[in-house]
């Protein structure tokens, strides 16, 4: 089957080639000159034949005439010579010719000469008269006197001796009365005589007649004007010549010869027509025909090659079209663009009224879900009717009037094309268009993406800066010619961090998902909320009702939003809870531009937080004070270790069974030269920004080692000395080798030294807290974990810490005596503790109840003002020799 198809295809290949002209043309010049040549050829052979025919006709008919010629010569010679004889014999020699001369019966003496021999041989009589002279030795003397045969003798040409000119002697017998030999009458011809017939124009300059005798030695020869005799020619070969012309032998000229022997005479005939001659007005015939073909097959061939080198050309220009079709269709084939290939439809004044669709490409059936035949039976405007309508068909007719090459993009609004977004090139071509169409849907739709996220937080999916930027520049152009307000809020979440550090990002980040999604859900479409940064967020209301009304409605809807975020989230198992803290600027009163409202919705927002965090402050103008303030507290830490104003106070620790005092924490304080006592909590978080608090940790771990060396020198009971180490103090990779150094340089053994961590703290990340907790415990030191319960410590990495003590919050503590829920806390704390085989410490213990409740529920240790507030060092000698709290 499939060596039928491709021997079919080949056929079909061959039959195609063969029909393209160029192929095509030079095979038919081949036949015609074929036909040419072969007519000529044909002509010429029918020419020759008939010329050969005429030729040997001719010569028959010269042979013919030339016998009855040289027959009636000779039959007159031989009547002359019976005359002769006859008068001779009656006369004798002597009377015998002057009575036949007289009486005209001799032929003309200027031709012939007669002559009579007696019996000797001694010529007695001639006409005309010539000298004396004896034929005795002559052969046709001698033939007739021995032989009695009474017939003509022919002799050779030869030269008379009495003339001496050559001739042809033909003689008879004269006889006596009784009989007997009495002499030869001899009759002597110019053997040119018998050739003088020649007819130079029946015959030419070659022709050739002769006589020859039996003996094969020619009489007499004319070859065109040209006589000879006496040559030998070989009658054997003449008598049977053959029917084409042949050499002769005489002058190697070829002649259509013919032979006729005259017996009675002993002679024959031989007529000659040279083949030259005769086939002369072939041959001009011949070679007018070769002409002629000649000149035809160059005209022919002229005219093919013209012929050829235009079809050629033509077919290099329809392969190379072909070519480029093909060529354009594969490529329109292969192409991710949709192609059609227009032509104008016009009217009979030219007017463009439609377009035809003469070609699509696959892409294009893909994008119109319509078959190419499909496509191409329709029209532009039957297919697309709307085109007239939106334009399309005007814009197509205007780039087909104005040529070149036109593009753009456009949102689709037509069904008949499954894209949304298309771009199209319009390029001009004879009688039509060229339309490439790609579907641009993906692209606008990551253009549209990519603008999305330059101008929206990723995670949240809310305006970020930028866009919170333009938004607000927006509202506040529109506010100014609205005249009205506008509110800008700053949002922060309070203990956000404590979330992201202790339950990891992806909870931190799902956290601020749902607070972003709260905070949409309070506003107005017409109101802007976006994330900052972090966690911050801020908020745009144009207009906001009520501002103007003293500003109740906004903070209602502020409060809206406070309880929104302060509700419980559910995160990786557990609910938690945050706050936000909020700090509100209004346009125009508090800044007349983006910056200055947002840095003073900032200043508010961080006012709030001092105010215990979870509530909305509006901005006043002292704010701004309060953030120079902070800067110039960063500021001054920077020098605080080195002008040494920095001091630590210490708070004893308690044992809530014997009342004694076990320890005590080392608490910090900063004595600034200008502002007196600043509180840890005000300038610890300050060290925290900056990064001096490294400096200044290390410098408390130091001055702790050293005290507690001090204490022990001056003779009090050892102690185990707390210190508070910060994220950052942790996160340090020296911490363990400056803590070995702060014990070397103190002399202080490690037992002594316990240090304090935050849960939140080693809940970042765990692994890492772990090891290098792991590190202090070798080196003998105790380390315990602060605000317990403040963080979200999972259970099971509770259990790897190397923690020795855990202190209950003083939140937790503050409200114990009314709190049932703090007491709940507080009593699963202190059970947490014992089963993990921990200690437990209250910090913040302020009254007996709380004591007692601590007490009651098995706290093995407690530290607050109840005992002592943080003292100085010189203080703690007499806290130790005061007797015993007891429980
Ligand atoms: N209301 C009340 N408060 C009590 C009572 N007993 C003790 N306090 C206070 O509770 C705080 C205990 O320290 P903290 O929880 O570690 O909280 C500390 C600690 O987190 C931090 N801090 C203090 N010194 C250092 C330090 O040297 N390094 C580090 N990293 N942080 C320190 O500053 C915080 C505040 O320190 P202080 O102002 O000294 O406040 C101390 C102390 O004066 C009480 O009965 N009632």
């Amino acid at each position: 089957m499939m060596r039928a198809a491709k021997a079919r295809l080949a056929g079909l290949r061959w039959l195609r080639l063969g029909l393209e002209t160029y192929v095509s043309l030079p095979l038919f010049t081949l036949l015609l000159l074929g036909v040419i040549w072969g007519a000529g050829f044909h002509f010429i052979g029918n020419d020759r034949m008939a010329a050969q025919a005429a030729a040997r006709d001719s010569v028959q008919e010269l042979m013919e005439t030339y016998e009855a010629q040289v027959v009636r010569n000779l039959n007159g010679i031989d009547q002359t010579l019976k005359v002769i004889k006859y008068a001779v014999e009656r006369k004798g020699a002597s009377g015998a010719l002057p009575e036949l001369a007289e009486q005209g019966l001799l032929p003309p003496g200027v031709v012939f000469a007669v002559s009579i021999a007696d019996g000797d041989g001694r010529i007695v009589a001639s006409s005309p008269h010539s000298a004396m002279h004896s034929v005795a030795g002559e052969r046709y003397f001698s033939a007739h006197r021995d032989s009695r045969a009474d017939s003509v003798y022919t002799s050779e040409t030869m030269r008379d001796a009495a003339r001496d000119e050559w001739h042809m002697h033909f003689t008879r017998r004269l006889n006596d009365r009784d009989g007997k030999f009495a002499g030869i009458a001899i009759l002597e011809v110019d053997p040119t005589y018998f050739t003088s017939g020649y007819e130079r124009s029946r015959q030419g300059d070659l022709g050739m007649v002769a006589i020859v005798g039996s003996d094969s030695v020619a009489r007499s020869v004319r070859i065109g004007e040209h006589n000879s005799w006496g040559q030998r020619i070989d009658l054997a070969l003449w008598r049977h010549p053959a029917a084409q012309p042949w050499p002769g032998r005489l002058d190697g000229v070829r002649r259509y010869t013919a032979a006729r022997t005259l017996r009675s005479y002993g002679l024959t005939v031989l007529v000659g027509l040279a083949e030259t001659e005769q086939l002369a007005a072939f041959e001009q015939q011949r070679r007018k025909y070769l002409w002629e073909a000649g000149l035809a097959s160059a005209g022919t061939v002229f005219v093919m090659a013209l012929l050829w080198a235009w079809s050629w050309q033509g077919a290099k220009a329809r392969r190379r079209i072909r070519r480029a079709q093909e060529t354009y269709a594969a490529a329109s084939e292969a192409n991710l663009d949709a192609f059609f290939v227009l032509r104008a439809v016009r009217d009979a004044a030219g007017v463009i009224v439609d377009f035809r669709i003469a070609s699509a490409n696959s892409r294009a059936e893909q994008m119109t879900g319509r078959s190419k035949e499909d496509l191409r039976s329709h029209t532009l405007c039957q297919w697309l009717p709307q085109a007239r309508s939106n334009g399309m068909f005007a814009r197509l007719a205007q780039i087909m009037a104005a040529g070149g090459t036109h593009q753009e993009e456009w949102r689709n609004e037509m069904p008949e094309f499954k894209a949304e977004w298309m771009y199209w090139q319009i390029v001009g071509v004879e009688g039509g268009l060229v339309a490439i169409v790609r579907d641009i849907s993906e692209r606008k739709r990551d253009e549209a993406r990519i603008v999305h996220m330059a101008h929206h937080d990723t995670l949240t999916g809310l305006p970020n800066r930028s866009l919170i930027g333009d938004r607000l520049e927006q509202a506040i152009l529109l506010a100014e010619r609205e005249k009205h307000q506008l509110l800008v809020a700053f949002v922060d979440l309070d203990s956000f961090k404590l979330v992201n550090d202790s339950l990891g990002h992806a909870a931190g980040d799902e956290l601020l998902k749902v607070v972003a999604g709260r905070m949409v859900d309070c506003l107005r479409r017409s109101d802007t909320v976006g994330r900052f940064g972090g966690d911050e967020f801020v908020l745009v209301l144009p207009q906001p009702q009520g501002i103007d009304s003293g500003g109740i409605e906004a903070a209602a809807l502020l409060e809206k939003i406070l309880a929104a975020v302060v509700r419980p989230v559910a995160l990786e198992g557990q609910e938690v809870q945050v706050s936000c803290s909020i700090g509100v600027a209004m346009y125009p009163r508090d800044g007349g531009d983006g910056g200055t409202l947002l840095m003073n919705a900032d200043a508010a927002m961080y006012r709030a937080k001092e105010l215990g965090k979870n509530n909305v402050q509006f901005y006043a103008q002292e704010m701004n004070a309060s953030l120079e303030e902070k800067l110039a507290l960063m500021e001054g830490l920077r020098k605080a270790v080195d002008d040494d104003q920095l001091r630590l106070v210490y708070q004893p620790k308690v044992d809530l069974a014997s009342g004694a005092v076990f320890g005590v924490e080392a608490l910090l304080r900063w004595h600034h030269p200008e502002r007196g006592m600043v509180r840890p909590d005000h300038f610890i978080p300050l060290a925290e920004e900056s990064g001096s608090i490294v400096a200044i940790g290390e410098w408390v771990l130091r001055e702790a080692c050293r005290q507690a060396r001090r204490w022990q020198d001056a003779g009090l009971p050892p102690m185990v000395v707390s210190v508070n180490v910060s994220p950052r103090q942790f996160d340090d990779r020296r911490l363990v080798a400056r803590v070995a150094d702060a014990l070397r340089d103190a002399g202080l053994e490690a037992r002594w030294l316990e240090l304090e961590v935050t849960e939140s703290l080693i809940m970042r990340d765990v692994q890492q807290a772990v090891d290098k907790m792991r590190e202090l415990e070798a080196m003998g030191i105790a380390l315990s974990i602060d605000d317990f319960g403040t963080g979200y410590s999972s259970l099971a990495a509770l259990k790897s810490f190397p923690i020795s003590r855990l202190k209950i919050d003083k939140s937790f503590v503050r409200d114990l005596a009314h709190s049932p829920d703090d007491q709940a806390i507080a009593r699963a704390i202190i059970s947490l503790s014992h089963q993990l085989q921990m200690r437990v410490i209250a910090e913040g213990v302020e009254t007996e109840l709380q004591r007692a409740f601590l007490v009651q529920y098995g706290c093995d240790e407690m530290q607050g003002y109840l005992f002592s507030r943080p003292v100085p060092p010189d203080e703690i000698p007499a806290l130790l020799a005061a007797p015993a709290a007891a429980a």
